[in-house]
């Protein structure tokens, strides 16, 4: 369960190809994420305590693309013993073999069905709580309103679905400073201008961020009564939608 630094993109590369989830990927995960995303650790953290004030009992939370289950743990860490059953999906091998290591690792009595699958196909029932942790930015943009509209039909009456997303800004000076700001704190957590640029370039093809209004407009289309932001820095964001 050891983490190591994330030097994945240090050396120069003649052709850069897509950002997969592989296995190089899942060995840096922690230290790529918490040094790639401004806000990560005060989301998680956030996790749980929605997790305390929204979870009914006899109902079940969902983790989709958990990673190495950082939402689910912090969740579950909140929940301490409620009567609930988490499920975590990601369909990346690699994560999901890791993600195992990282829950056992952690006491609890809250059981967690861990799945590796696409999360386009999972079903979705008796949800009291949905999590997409920076997750949805990574679906083809076509596939995002049924994601939603099936999410929203698998969850009960005042449940939370919870959309973290880098965003991207419709205004170009705004999206220009945000993204400057954004680019600044990778510097300031040693990343170097080589390993910025050809992750970028990896993530072209790959990550497709959505703006706010987009976001919104599609939790209303899914059906979601209520929808805000609760969270940003810079261009990373955090969203609550309630059915
Ligand atoms: N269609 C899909 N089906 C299942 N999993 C998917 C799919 N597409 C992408 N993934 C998975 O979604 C995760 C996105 S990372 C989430 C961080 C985590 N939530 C965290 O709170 O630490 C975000 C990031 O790296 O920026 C990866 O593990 C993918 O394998
Ligand atoms: O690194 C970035 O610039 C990102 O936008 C976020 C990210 C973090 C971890 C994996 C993939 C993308």
């Amino acid at each position: 369960m050891t983490s190591e630094q994330d030097r994945i993109f240090s050396k120069p590369l003649a052709k850069v190809a897509d950002f997969r989830f592989d296995d190089k990927v899942a060995s840096v995960f922690p230290d790529m994420i918490s040094r790639s995303i401004p806000g990560y650790g005060q989301i998680l953290h956030t996790l749980g305590e929605m997790a305390d004030k929204v979870v009914q009992p006899g109902t079940r939370v969902y983790d989709l693309g958990c990673s190495l289950g950082a939402a689910t743990s912090s969740i579950r860490r909140a929940l301490a013993d409620r009567d609930v059953t988490m499920v975590a999906v990601d369909n990346s091998e690699a994560m999901v073999k890791r993600a195992r290591d990282h829950l056992d690792a952690f006491v609890s009595p809250i059981p967690v069905d861990l799945v590796c699958a696409d999360i386009r196909d999972i079903e979705i029932e008796n949800a009291s709580m949905v999590v997409l942790n920076f997750t949805l930015q990574f679906l083809a943009p076509d596939d995002r309103d049924a994601l939603l509209a099936k999410i929203y039909q698998g969850m009960v009456p005042g449940g939370l679905l919870v959309v973290s997303e880098k965003l991207v800004f419709s205004q170009p000076a705004i999206h220009q400073l945000l993204d400057d700001l954004h680019l600044d704190f990778k510097r300031a957590n040693g990343y170097s201008e080589l390993e910025i640029s050809q992750k970028r370039n990896a993530l072209e093809n790959v990550m497709r961020p959505d703006t706010v209004e987009q976001h919104k407009a599609r939790f209303q289309a899914a059906g979601f009564s209520q929808s805000d932001l609760w969270f940003q820095c810079y261009n990373f964001a955090s969203m609550v939608a309630i059915k």
